[in-house]
């Protein structure tokens, strides 16, 4: 059965604890939209407006390091329903927005909602975080991981509202996991999107050193559930991490796999290691890639002076579409997006590179990895930032991808096992026309 479908059924309804937030914050007041979200970022961190103050700004957010906790049991506990929100983004009811967010396709792009997500899982935190006595935050929060987005509808439409549900499921000592749900208004009711899982880690006021955050107690047993698969998750990281094909050599089945697309291309009339043959209906990895190049400008800086976070995935993500569609010959639609890895700060200037690969297919799937790293032209250095895995289906069946040299195994390798991770279970695709 295909992702959404298998989500859609295991979710029919928002959970409990949604349902009963749901009923307590649907009071007279109506949800913020996403426009007031960045507005209140900037007033929790005390940013300029205008490039040329941000030394100043950053200055002023030294003197916050006074207020951080020396341990996270100095940190008054909360609980889950402390920090969940709803936002709408009025597509619907206020048309003059739709321009920003329209792709060629007369849907959503996606790229803006990941934008939107990212926004939305700091300001929770900051939520999650909030000292009544003081005005500004002393926490620089950051994103660390975009560990699973979901969708469970091919299309986004531009013409209705969205709602958005958020809250902090799970805290270590200085990291949060965020839980997010998208859904749409049709015909008078809002019905699921998209269900998303960020990991944001809190940093001192100079984004230096990372510094202690509130703990959450869950309150009943759906919640102590919530919280238990909070720390699963973490454990379920470092165990992908440890088993990364960078660190460990691929598994017996695995090396099979590799060695079967090997015997599978060599040129029988030869019988030679080195001479190899593409097999009818496929294409060799080196020939299914983009590349793209942004200049980061200070247009797209976060709250902390650095490239924001969704402008990146979103970057990532477009030109991760492009390959796919020029791989696949049609329109493709994002299925699952999963690991995001941000593992440094891109500086505003940098010159960043991105680089998107077809690395696994499946029937209708293409599994895409975008790597994107700074190159600093007075050190001639390149350092990588992220690795971004998306997950898309085409309207057809797709060429099989095949790796020629053993670093495009590992690549191959690498994205089964993001793809074997993300659609377990729904691999034998059927007509996806016939997706909602
Ligand atoms: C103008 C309005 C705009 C409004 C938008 C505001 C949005 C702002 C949000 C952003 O845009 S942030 C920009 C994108 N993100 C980054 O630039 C982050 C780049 N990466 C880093 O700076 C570091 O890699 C990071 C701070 C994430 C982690 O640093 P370290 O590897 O040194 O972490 P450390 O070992 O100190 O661990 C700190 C915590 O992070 C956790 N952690 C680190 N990497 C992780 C990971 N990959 N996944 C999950 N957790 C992770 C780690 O487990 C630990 O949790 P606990 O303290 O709770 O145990």
């Amino acid at each position: 059965m295909l992702a959404w479908m298998r989500w859609c059924t295991l979710s029919k309804s928002p959970p409990a604890l949604a349902r009963a937030l749901t009923s307590m914050t649907s009071g007279s007041h109506s949800p913020p939209d996403m426009s007031e979200v960045r507005n209140k970022l900037r007033a929790i961190v005390g940013v300029s407006t205008n490039w040329s103050d941000h030394l100043q700004a950053m200055n002023e957010r030294k003197a916050l390091h006074t207020l951080l906790a020396k341990s996270q049991a100095d940190l008054p506990p909360r609980r889950m329903k402390d920090s969940y929100i709803e936002v709408i983004l009025p597509l619907g009811s206020q048309p003059e927005l739709r321009e920003k967010y329209l792709n060629v396709h007369n849907s959503v792009r996606f790229g803006r909602i990941l934008e939107d997500l990212d926004s939305l899982g700091v300001l929770i935190c900051y939520t999650h975080t909030k000292n009544e006595a003081v005005q500004r935050s002393p926490l620089s929060i950051v994103t660390a991981l975009v560990d699973k987005i979901d969708l469970c509808k091919k299309v986004i439409y531009p013409d209705s509202d969205i709602k958005f549900t958020v809250n902090v499921s799970w805290v270590g000592k200085t990291s949060m996991e965020v839980k997010m749900h998208m859904l749409q208004l049709h015909d008078g009711v809002y019905s699921r999107v998209l269900d998303a899982t960020f990991v944001m880690v809190a940093r001192d006021p100079e984004n230096k050193r990372p510094a202690f955050v509130n703990p959450i107690i869950p309150e009943g047993p759906e919640e102590e559930q919530i919280f238990k698969h909070g720390q699963l998750n973490k454990m379920r990281r470092v165990d992908f991490s440890t088993a990364s094909l960078l660190k460990m050599a691929p598994t017996a089945e695995e090396r099979t796999i590799i060695h079967d697309i090997f015997l599978n291309t060599l040129d029988t009339r030869t019988v030679s290691f080195r001479s190899r043959v593409l097999p009818p209906s496929s294409v060799w990895m080196e020939d299914a890639k983009l590349k793209g190049l942004e200049i980061c400008h200070p247009q797209e800086r976060n709250i902390f002076n650095r490239i924001f976070g969704g402008f990146l995935m979103r970057k990532a993500y477009e030109l991760g579409w492009a390959t796919a569609c020029s791989y696949g010959g049609s329109r493709p639609y994002v299925v699952a997006v999963d690991d995001i890895m941000f593992q440094r700060p891109v500086e505003i200037g940098s010159l960043l590179l991105l680089s998107a690969q077809v690395c696994y297919t499946e029937k209708y799937y293409i599994q895409v990895r975008v790597h994107s790293e700074v190159y600093d032209s007075n050190t001639r250095e390149h350092n990588t930032t992220n690795v971004f895995h998306f997950s898309f289906m085409s309207e057809s069946e797709v060429p099989q991808i095949v790796p020629k040299t053993y670093g495009e195994s590992m690549l191959y390798l690498d994205g089964k096992r993001h793809f074997d991770a993300t659609l377990k279970g729904t691999k034998d695709a059927q007509n996806p026309n016939a997706i909602p």
